[in-house]
C-alpha cells in the first residue's frame, strides 16, 4: 500500500510556494456581507467604503486653553510691552458664542470649542494674565506675546473635507477605523462575514485534551493550533474531532463538513504512509484536487482542493508543517474571503545574522527571530527546526523564508521573513 503510495508520491507534481499561493488566492470567494453594530465589526473587513458626510472638524476649533484674539492686535506684544483687550465673552467646549471679536476685544476660549467670528487665532493662557474674571467688573487679558494669524485655530475640514474618501473597502477595522466610523456618526457597518472553518484530525494516534497519555499516542493539539490559527485570521473554528481511518466514512465526513461550513481544514494523512487517508481521499475524489506537493519544507505534502468552490486545506500532520501551511496559506484564504484589500501582505527583509548552509531544492521556512538592530532587521535562525517539533515555534516571532538554493545562505546575506 505504502509502497505504491510512495511510487505516486515520487510523481506528484510540486508547485512552488509562490504558485501555491497564487492558485489558493485565484479561488478566494468573497463571503457574503453583513450589517453589524460598529463595536462588533471591529477585526472584520469593511464591505463599502466610507465618505465623509461632513468635513473635520466641521467648526473653526480651537487648539489651546486661551483667548481668541485678533492676531493683529497682539503684534506689538511682549512681556515687558504686553497689550490688554476686553474679554467680551467665555466659551466653553460645546458651545457656541454670539458674539463677534473686534478689534480690542478677545474671549476666553477652551481647547475643542468654537473659535468665535471675527477672532483668527488663539493665545494659550500662559501668555497671558487675566484680570477681574469672575468679579462684576470688566474682564480684560493681558497679552505678553504676539500670535499669528491661524495660531491655535483648526480650519474647517483641515483634517478630512465633506466627500473626501475616508475608509476604503477591504480595510480591517481596528481602533483608527472604528474612531472614524463613529466620528461620521456610523453606527451600523457593512463588514464581510466570517468564514466557518470545519477542523478535522486523522490518525488513531490521536488522544483528547483531557485524556491521560497512552502508549505511542500523543495529544491532538494540531487542532487547538489551528483553531487559533483561524481565529486569529479572523475565521470561526469549529473543531469537528477526528477522521476514522476508512477513506469511505472519511469521505462522507469531509463532505458533511462541506455542506455546512465554508472551509474545510484537514490535518495529516497527507503523505505516503498506509494510513494516510487523506491523500487517498482527494487522490480519487470528486472535488477538484488543485495541489498536493509544495516545493516547501516543511509542510511539503501540503494539498488543497475545491469542493463546489468551498476550499479544501489538508494540512501535513506534523506540527511545525500544519503551521506553515495555516500561515501560509490558510491566513491568506480567510482574509481574502472577508474582504481584505491587501493579501498576501508584502514580506519583510532582514539581514541573517548566522549561515544556514543546507542545500535545498524547496524553499525553506525555517523558525527564526526577528529584531532592529541598529536600525535594520536582523533574522536569527531558532535551530531547532525539524517539521515534526512544536516547542520551537514558541520561541519564534518569524519564519525566516529560504528559497531553493544549492550551497543554503551565508550570514550577512538578505532574506525575507515573515512576522508571525
Ligand atoms: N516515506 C515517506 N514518509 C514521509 C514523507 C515522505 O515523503 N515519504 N514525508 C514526510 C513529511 S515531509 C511529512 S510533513 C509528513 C506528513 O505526514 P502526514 O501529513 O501524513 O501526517 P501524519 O502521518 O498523520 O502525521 C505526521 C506526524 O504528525 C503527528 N500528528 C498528526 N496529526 C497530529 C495532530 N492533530 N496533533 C499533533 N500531532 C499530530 C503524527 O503523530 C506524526 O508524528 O510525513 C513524513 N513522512
Ligand atoms: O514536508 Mo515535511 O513538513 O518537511 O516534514
Ligand atoms: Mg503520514
Amino acid at each position: 500500500m505504502s509502497g505504491r503510495k510512495a511510487q505516486e508520491n515520487f510523481m506528484r507534481t510540486a508547485v512552488s510556494v509562490e504558485e501555491a499561493t497564487h492558485i489558493v488566492m485565484d479561488r478566494v470567494r468573497l463571503m457574503d456581507t453583513e450589517e453589524l453594530c460598529i463595536t462588533q465589526s471591529i477585526g472584520r473587513y469593511l464591505a463599502v467604503e466610507i465618505i465623509a458626510s461632513q468635513p473635520v472638524p466641521h467648526f473653526r476649533r480651537a487648539g489651546m486653553d486661551g483667548y481668541a484674539v485678533i492676531a493683529a492686535d497682539t503684534s506689538s506684544a511682549t512681556i515687558r510691552n504686553p497689550i490688554t483687550l476686553n474679554v467680551v465673552d467665555n466659551i466653553p467646549a460645546g458651545t457656541t458664542s454670539s458674539m463677534t471679536i473686534r478689534p480690542g476685544e478677545c474671549a476666553r476660549i477652551m481647547t475643542g470649542a468654537v473659535v468665535p467670528d471675527g477672532a483668527d487665532a488663539v493665545i494659550k493662557y500662559e501668555m497671558t494674565e487675566e484680570s477681574a474674571y469672575g468679579t462684576d467688573e470688566q474682564e480684560t487679558c493681558c497679552v505678553k506675546g504676539m500670535v499669528i494669524p491661524g495660531e491655535n485655530v483648526s480650519p474647517i475640514g483641515i483634517e478630512i473635507g465633506s466627500g473626501e474618501l475616508v475608509l476604503q473597502a477591504g480595510v480591517r477595522i481596528g481602533p483608527a477605523e472604528i474612531a472614524l466610523l463613529a466620528m461620521f456618526g456610523i453606527a451600523t457597518v457593512q463588514v464581510y462575514q466570517q468564514p466557518r472553518v470545519a477542523i478535522l484530525a486523522t490518525g488513531a494516534e490521536l488522544l483528547d485534551v483531557h485524556e491521560p497519555l497512552q502508549p505511542g499516542r500523543i495529544r491532538n493539539s494540531n487542532a487547538y493550533m489551528v483553531t487559533a490559527a483561524v481565529m486569529d485570521f479572523g475565521g470561526i473554528p469549529v473543531m469537528l474531532g477526528r477522521i476514522s481511518d476508512d477513506v469511505e466514512k472519511a469521505k462522507a465526513i469531509v463532505m458533511d463538513a462541506f455542506a455546512v461550513y465554508d472551509v474545510v481544514v484537514t490535518i495529516g494523512g497527507v503523505s505516503v504512509g498506509d494510513h494516510d487517508i487523506i491523500y487517498d481521499l482527494t487522490k480519487d475524489w470528486d472535488g477538484d484536487l488543485k495541489f498536493n506537493k509544495v516545493l516547501m519544507r516543511p509542510g511539503s505534502p501540503t494539498t488543497y482542493g475545491l469542493w463546489n468552490d468551498k476550499p479544501l486545506f489538508a494540512l501535513s500532520g506534523n506540527p511545525a508543517a500544519c503551521y506553515v501551511g495555516c500561515r501560509l496559506f490558510l491566513r491568506p484564504a480567510l482574509r481574502g474571503m472577508m474582504g481584505a484589500k491587501l493579501v498576501p501582505e508584502p514580506r519583510m527583509l532582514a539581514t541573517l545574522s548566522t549561515a544556514y548552509l543546507k542545500s535545498d531544492r524547496s524553499t525553506r521556512f525555517i523558525r527564526g527571530v526577528f529584531s532592529s538592530e541598529k536600525g535594520s532587521l536582523v533574522a536569527t535562525p531558532i535551530g531547532y527546526d525539524m517539521s515534526s517539533v512544536t516547542v520551537s515555534l514558541r520561541d519564534a516571532n518569524c519564519l525566516i523564508c529560504l528559497p531553493g538554493s544549492p550551497k543554503g545562505y551565508e550570514a550577512g546575506e538578505l532574506v525575507e521573513v515573515i512576522p508571525l
